[in-house]
């Protein structure tokens, strides 16, 4: 179990991280995701012990992780841009995580690499980008790590090996029931793999639910009335975006229950038919939506787009 209690980073006045808190559960595959900006490689390098925090606390099973070699023994770490020992070959990469990390199985290393095929002799600085992202995959998940965790590890690769990478994070979740947090703004992925996501946005968790309870709150409806709209249908504390070309409504809805289509019979609507969102989609609509947390954690919100 890994808690992240109102985490805050902040580096001159801006605040990278702003009451940050997740509780991710053992053996879960956890994304943050969040735009440009959004705070994500400053979570994930607080969480593996690289940055201090200003606030809050970070604890990996009980323990806090900086400076903590106890706990950074079973921790794997891929970052965005990975750090490689200038003109070491892959071999020789390999060798020196086998000496770092008494967990670090070599047999492992090899039947991944069956799958990504990187040459032994070749030197690392002469990998593309990509394969410098597999082998970094592969060296931290031939630790057996306990968390692995994962800075946007599939910018750089091409769909075939994204979907090696991921089906390797899977099975290994399975095999070993290792925790995964990964971050990435490819949400199509995420959805595919991840159990439970936050969504960052400014340095505050804007969203976080399980992937289905997401995808079951926040729907588009397209939706015909009766006669005319409701005059306040814009301001309807469920609707977090709508839209209308002639008299068919198309409204986003991030509360969305039996109660809600109740309501809009009630209010006149002859027609409600849901339409798929894909987690990209319920990814722009919630990160136009600030949540505060209230004193008591109750969720009050400001809706920062422009109400028709
Ligand atoms: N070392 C630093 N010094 C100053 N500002 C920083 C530093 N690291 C991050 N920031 C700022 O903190 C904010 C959050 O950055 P962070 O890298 O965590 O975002 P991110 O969500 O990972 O973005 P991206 O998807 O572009 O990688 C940004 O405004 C960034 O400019």
């Amino acid at each position: 179990m890994i808690e992240i209690n109102d985490a805050c980073k902040s580096f001159g006045t801006l605040k990278a991280l702003d009451h940050v808190s997740i509780k991710i559960p053992k053996g879960c595959i956890y994304g943050v995701i969040g735009e440009n900006g959004a705070g994500k490689s400053t979570l994930i390098q607080a969480l593996v012990g690289i940055y201090t925090l200003d606030e809050g606390s970070i604890l990996i099973e009980g323990q806090p992780v900086y400076e903590n070699n106890e706990v950074k023994r079973h921790l794997g770490y891929v970052a965005d841009r990975n750090q490689f020992f200038k003109g070491y070959t892959v071999k020789q990469m390999m060798d020196f995580f086998d000496l770092a990390y008494p967990s670090f199985s070599v047999e492992k290393f090899e039947a991944y690499n069956k799958v990504f095929k990187l040459k032994k002799n070749a030197k690392v600085k002469n990998l593309s980008k990509g394969m410098q992202m597999r082998l970094a995959i592969m060296l931290n998940i031939a630790i057996g790590p306990r968390l692995l965790v994962l800075d946007e590890p599939t910018s750089g690769l091409d769909a075939i090996a994204k979907k090696q990478v991921l089906d390797l994070i899977i099975s290994e979740v399975e095999e070993s029931g290792m925790t995964v947090v990964i971050s990435s703004h490819h949400l199509a992925e995420l959805e595919r793999i991840c159990d439970e996501v936050t969504i960052l946005n400014q340095g505050k968790v804007a969203y976080q639910s399980t992937v289905d309870d997401l995808k079951a709150k926040v729907k588009k409806l397209q939706v015909v009335f009766e006669e005319k709209a409701p005059e306040d249908l814009g301001k309807w504390p469920e609707i977090v975006n709508l839209d209308h070309v002639g008299s068919v409504y198309y409204i986003v809805t991030d509360q969305y229950s039996h109660s809600f289509e109740d309501k809009l019979r009630k209010n006149g609507a002859r027609l409600i038919e849901p339409i798929g969102l894909n987690l990209e989609e319920v990814f722009i609509y919630t990160s136009t939506v600030e949540r505060i947390e209230g004193e008591r954690g109750k969720d009050e919100r400001v809706k920062s787009f422009n109400k028709n």
